[in-house]
């Protein structure tokens, strides 16, 4: 039995476990992966200020994002595709999400319908929103998801285009898998995860398929997409999702201060600065160099969430550091969800609680609140 002490075991383990269409899928980044590994090394650079001798004995991670309660301060992200790394993929991390005391967000592109998790879970979970051509479609979507009872909706706003990713379009990816020689060949490298995909009948898109015009033809992904997806979408269309949807709003995808100082004016209740993953626009600056600069325009007006490259609670810490209230994990538990399923999603939060906890006592902090800038060095200096 491998052992696991970091989310990188996890990402080994999945490795292993998983297809390598899909594995790649949420492994990769657009073009030349420029943003996907700054997000991850922009984290690295940053250096924690040690303190000593501060009454650690009672520290506490909880806080409130979106007016609601949570046990830390890490939301579980979006993830396209999630039932495909293990079956029924979005159940397992919604349930595993909902024991730590998270919130777990459903995409749009998730292979279990927002119907079939409501149906098998009981804490309410966020939904993930893209806006299609077919206003009628995403109208029904809202209602869908309000009808299920989700407690805060996320809208992104950065894939109205696909980001061009070169692995998908290498593996010829799409959903349910082609069954090309290499695919099978892939397939048939995984026992595990065949043997336990026949088991479930979740193996498309949950939330479209059969929902909209035009959605049944999922053989390329990238064509898909630009047929269903809205490119005209502008910052008017918000206030129409706003009004429909009536709660928690998250506005997801901003990585800059003008349109940081934008989504103020929708009345949204946060944003989340991210560049998708380094999934989206290549080039782009990674999503912590960025925070600072839409914390100090916009802070003190709306809830900062941010998004990328996050590995570790002492990521986590540094994001908090710098400004962010929430802190969404993508990757880091879906390798754990690729690896284990929904134990693997647990065991994922568990190592970023037990890492945030540690790092912020070795800070000499005792309350995610009280972490400012003062307890960091930036690029060698104290901040
Ligand atoms: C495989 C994969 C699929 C994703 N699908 C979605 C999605 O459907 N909707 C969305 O808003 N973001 C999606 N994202 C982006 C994540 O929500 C999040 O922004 C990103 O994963 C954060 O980076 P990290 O993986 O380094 O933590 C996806 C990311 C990955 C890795
Ligand atoms: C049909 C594929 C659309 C991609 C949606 C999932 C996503 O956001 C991603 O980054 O992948």
């Amino acid at each position: 039995m491998a052992v696991v002490c970091e989310i990188r075991d996890l990402e080994r383990l999945a490795r292993r476990r998983v297809p390598k269409m899909f594995f790649d899928y949420a492994n990769s980044g657009a073009w030349t992966e420029s943003t996907y590994r700054a997000n991850s090394e922009d984290f690295a650079r940053i250096k924690l200020r040690q303190r000593v001798a501060v009454d650690m004995s009672d520290r506490s991670l909880e806080t409130t994002l979106v007016g609601q309660r949570v046990s830390m301060p890490v939301v579980l992200a979006p993830v396209g595709l999630t039932g495909m790394q293990y079956p029924d993929g979005e159940i397992a991390a919604a349930r595993a999400a909902a024991a730590a005391g998270v919130p777990y967000t459903l995409s749009t592109m998730s292979i279990c319908s927002i119907e079939t998790v409501a149906a098998a879970t009981t804490t309410p979970f966020w939904f993930q929103l893209y806006v299609m051509r077919d206003r009628d479609f995403v109208g029904s979507l809202i209602d869908r998801a309000k009808a299920a009872g989700c407690s805060a909706l996320v809208l992104t706003l950065d894939l109205q285009i696909l980001g061009q990713r070169h692995n998908d379009i290498r593996n010829g990816l799409s959903t349910p898998p082609k069954f090309t020689p290499k695919h099978l060949w892939q397939m048939a490298t995984r026992p595990g995860w065949c043997l336990r995909m026949l088991r479930t009948r979740n193996r498309t898109f949950g939330n479209i398929v059969g929902h909209a015009k035009g959605v049944d033809d999922l053989s390329s992904l990238s064509s898909w997409t630009s047929q269903q997806f809205d490119p005209r979408l502008s910052w008017k269309d918000i206030e129409w999702v706003k009004q429909r949807w009536g709660g928690p709003l998250i506005l997801k995808g901003i990585l800059d201060v003008e349109d940081a100082r934008r989504a103020l004016d929708t009345g949204a209740d946060a944003i989340s600065v991210s560049n998708h993953g380094g999934r989206q626009l290549d080039g782009a600056p990674s999503s912590i160099s960025v925070l600072p600069e839409i914390v100090d325009a916009v802070g003190d007006r709306i809830e900062i969430h941010m998004d990328g490259g996050v590995r570790s609670g002492q990521d986590v810490l540094k994001a908090l550091c710098l400004g962010a209230k929430g802190v969404h994990i993508g990757r880091a538990y879906i390798y754990g969800l690729a690896a284990m399923g929904g134990p693997g999603v647990s065991l994922a939060l568990d190592i970023i609680r037990k890492e945030l906890d540690i790092t912020m006592a070795l800070c000499g902090e005792r309350r995610v609140a009280d972490l400012s800038r003062t307890n960091l060095y930036h690029e060698g200096r104290q901040d």
